[in-house]
């Protein structure tokens, strides 16, 4: 319907457009078609462009802004306000209600934004004129929400950019915020996590105090928590709180960590360090603390307790034949047998290898009664592990495993834990020295072995520093009586106890490692020797042969070590002789062999000492390096009495001879076994016959009447 521009209703009053015009907002009246019945400064001015508050009377919005296109050609974009907003005038009418928008558009190249209110303009009557309107500029509320808006993308996408998760509580400790990593941790979506409350919802509650008091402190420090998750699980995290103020409010900002893989892995170092990770068994730590726990024990009720150490006789054999998958299913189907032996309250450990140490508690009765009860545990166990088993694919074949043990019997905590497993170690070791498979109760006279045996080895390595091993020397003759060569012996000459046979020490030394330094003194000198006697007419003849102890020959620098000394002392290499033993090739034939190999190769001579009493096989002599094969002396003791003895030495003289090989018999000590083993065809010969091993000086006033 059409209007009167001219109708009282709208005629100026002076005080209205007074007032109008001073407000910063835009106000205006259009009719149903839109055209201007009123519009203030402001409008004018900041969005039509209009000379004055008269100019838009009876005009719409196009009008103004094709006028301002035509005024810039050049900027197509600027003024499309009055492009646009007409329609919200027929949404208004349509709706017949007073509605708001939010407006923008283009006035003179910046972007105006607007939020306009639109109402249905009725007379007294009720009838329609038209609309009426409001406008206030928001560009800069605007820009401000742009701002917030991206930096709250920002911040998002800084919340999830970190590993950790993270939540923005409100003052009410309720969730307003949080990252993708507090969704996954927690197992709630982050929409479900807005809202819900920090302790109540989130936090176990077994953590609530620490958590609480964090809070209350206000606390940065990091520290350890239980979060609960959507499923009702709980999960480990590090959790570090703060109270800060964001976008203008109190929150409290957490992180939290999820340490689960770091807590299973706590779990399985621990384990590690307590058990062994092949039988699950405790291991020696474990059994210490137990065995410490037991002694405590024992001392309170009065009780006997008792330590075993149990050890399998010839695994090594076993890993090294069968290989090691095989070695650990008997070492884990043993653990399984000790176990099963044994009381609940009683604890099986592993400390290595092969061997098991067993610690039997709360066992009344006198020391007698309890050692035969001790015993009887012992020898269940020991028939349990000993039931056959069969070795897997590839040997498939079926042992029977056999073990040593050594018993130490306690009665309260007056011995350290150390202590006690020293003296079940020592008679174990008693027990393997008296043929293994067997059992040995600890006693004082064993301690009192091992304690010589300890005061021997710091002895013997003040004999070395202080040059006290000497070497003596026993001839070797041929046929004819003629001397061929001699054999190092070594002596130690002790400042107080005078000369030392080996007996005496090559054991301790063998056992402690000594003998490898104990070898490298004796070759060192057995150079010196050679070089000496090769400037000596008739001597510079004389070979010299010298015990290498399986340890010394395994060291890995023993080649390197020989070559040392041969070049040092300029010995021609075929003058020394190295004596091997046939136990050398119990473990790694082809290893030893190899090495065998390197010395032959510098044009040492390798003799086989003891041959005969190992585990001779005519199979691996011929892949041997030898030179000479010595013929070992128990044979040669009853060889005119026993016939046995003389078919091994006429064979053995045989297979020499056939392989090339120089035989020596040693232990030649009458005339008799002389004349039998040279009607054999023996060629060389060593024994009190002739002479005992002799110092230097004696031995080469005697070689020298025999060269
Ligand atoms: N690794 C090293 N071992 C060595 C070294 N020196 C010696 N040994 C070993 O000690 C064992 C004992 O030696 P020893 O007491 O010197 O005995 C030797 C001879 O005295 C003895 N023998 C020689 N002839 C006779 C005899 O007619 N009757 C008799 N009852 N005994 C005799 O035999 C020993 C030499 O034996 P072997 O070495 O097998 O030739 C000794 O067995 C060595 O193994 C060393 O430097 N390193």
């Amino acid at each position: 319907m059409g209007f009167d521009k001219n109708d009282k209703i709208i005629k100026n009053d002076r005080f209205f457009r007074l007032m109008a015009d001073n407000l910063p907002d835009m106000l205006w009246a259009k009719d149903i078609e839109g055209r201007y019945l009123f519009a203030n400064r402001a409008l004018c001015e900041n969005l039509l462009m209009a000379k004055d508050t008269q100019e838009p009377i009876g005009k719409q919005d196009i009008f103004f802004a094709e006028r301002e296109r035509r005024k810039h050609p050049e900027n197509q974009e600027w003024h499309t306000f009055g492009e646009l907003c007409f329609n919200t005038d027929l949404i208004t009418l349509e709706h017949m209600k007073p509605m708001r928008f939010e407006e923008y558009g283009n006035v003179k190249g910046k972007m105006l934004y607007l939020e306009v209110h639109k109402a249905p303009l009725f007379d007294e009557q009720g009838k329609l004129l038209g609309t009426v309107g409001s406008a206030r500029d928001i560009t800069r509320q605007k820009e401000l929400e742009r701002q917030i808006k991206k930096s709250n993308e920002t911040f998002e996408q800084l919340l999830n950019a970190t590993i950790e998760g993270l939540f923005v509580f409100d003052s009410e400790r309720r969730c307003i915020q949080v990252n993708e990593m507090a969704a996954k941790i927690t197992g709630y979506s982050q929409k479900e996590l807005i809202g819900k409350h920090a302790l109540d919802d989130l936090v176990a509650p077994e953590s609530f105090d620490i958590v609480k008091e964090k809070i209350r402190l206000d606390s940065a420090e990091p520290y350890e928590m239980i979060v609960m998750r959507r499923d009702g699980s709980r999960v480990p995290v590090i959790a570090r709180g703060k109270n800060l103020e964001l976008f203008g409010k109190r929150v409290r900002i957490s992180a939290i960590m999820d340490i689960t893989e770091m807590k299973e892995a706590q779990t399985k170092i621990e384990y590690l360090a307590y058990y062994d990770v092949l039988t699950g068994l405790p291991n020696r730590r474990l059994l210490t603390r137990y065995l410490e726990q037991a002694m405590h024990f024992s001392a309170r009720n009065g009780n006997y307790g008792a330590l075993i150490f149990m050890d399998l006789d010839n695994f090594k054999k076993i890993n090294d034949t069968a290989g090691h998958d095989s070695g650990d299913r008997l070492l884990k189907e043993i653990a399984t047998r000790i176990k099963d032996s044994i009381r609940r309250s009683d604890t099986v450990s592993r400390f290595g290898g092969d061997e098991f140490v067993i610690l039997l508690t709360n066992l009344k009765g006198t020391a007698e009664k309890v050692g035969l009860e001790v015993e009887k545990w012992a020898e269940n166990i020991r028939s349990k592990v000993e039931e056959q088993f069969w070795l897997p694919e590839p040997m498939k074949m079926k042992i029977h495993p056999e073990c040593s043990m050594g018993i130490t019997l306690f009665k309260g905590d007056v011995r350290t834990t150390d202590e006690l497993l020293k003296h079940a170690d020592i008679a174990l070791y008693e027990a393997k020295n008296s043929g293994r498979n067997c059992i040995r109760f600890y006693n004082r006279k064993m301690q009192q072995n091992v304690d010589k045996q300890i005061e021997t080895e710091h002895q013997l390595n003040e004999a070395f520093s202080r040059n006290e091993i000497e070497v003596h020397y026993q001839p070797q003759l041929s046929m004819q009586g003629k001397i061929k060569a001699a054999e190092a012996l070594c002596r130690w000459n002790h400042p107080v106890k005078g000369l030392i046979t080996p007996d005496q020490f090559i054991p301790v030394a063998e056992m402690s490692g000594q003998i490898i330094k104990l070898g490298d003194i004796m070759l060192e000198k057995v150079c010196n020797r050679l070089k000496i006697w090769s400037g000596i007419e008739g001597f510079n003849n004389l070979a010299i042969s010298l015990n290498i102890s399986v340890k010394q020959f395994m060291s890995p620098s023993f080649v390197q070590s020989v070559e040392e000394k041969i070049e040092k002392y300029g010995v021609r290499p075929h003058m020394l002789k190295l004596e091997l033993t046939e136990s050398l090739f119990l473990d790694n034939f082809d290893k030893v062999v190899k090495k065998m190999n390197r010395l032959k190769k510098i044009g040492i001579e390798i003799s086989l000492d003891d041959f005969g009493t190992g585990f001779s096989s005519l199979s691996y002599l011929k892949k041997l390096p030898l030179t000479q094969l010595k013929i070992d002396r128990s044979f040669i003791r009853d060889i005119i009495e026993d016939d046995n003895d003389k078919a091994i030495v006429r064979a053995t003289i045989a297979i020499a001879e056939s392989m090339g090989l120089e035989t020596v018999a040693e232990g030649v000590e009458t005339a008799e076994q002389k004349e039998l083993l040279e009607d054999m065809g023996c060629k060389i010969y060593q024994g009190y016959l002739f002479s005992k091993p002799l110092p230097l000086e004696e031995f080469e006033a005697y070689a020298a009447d025999k060269l």
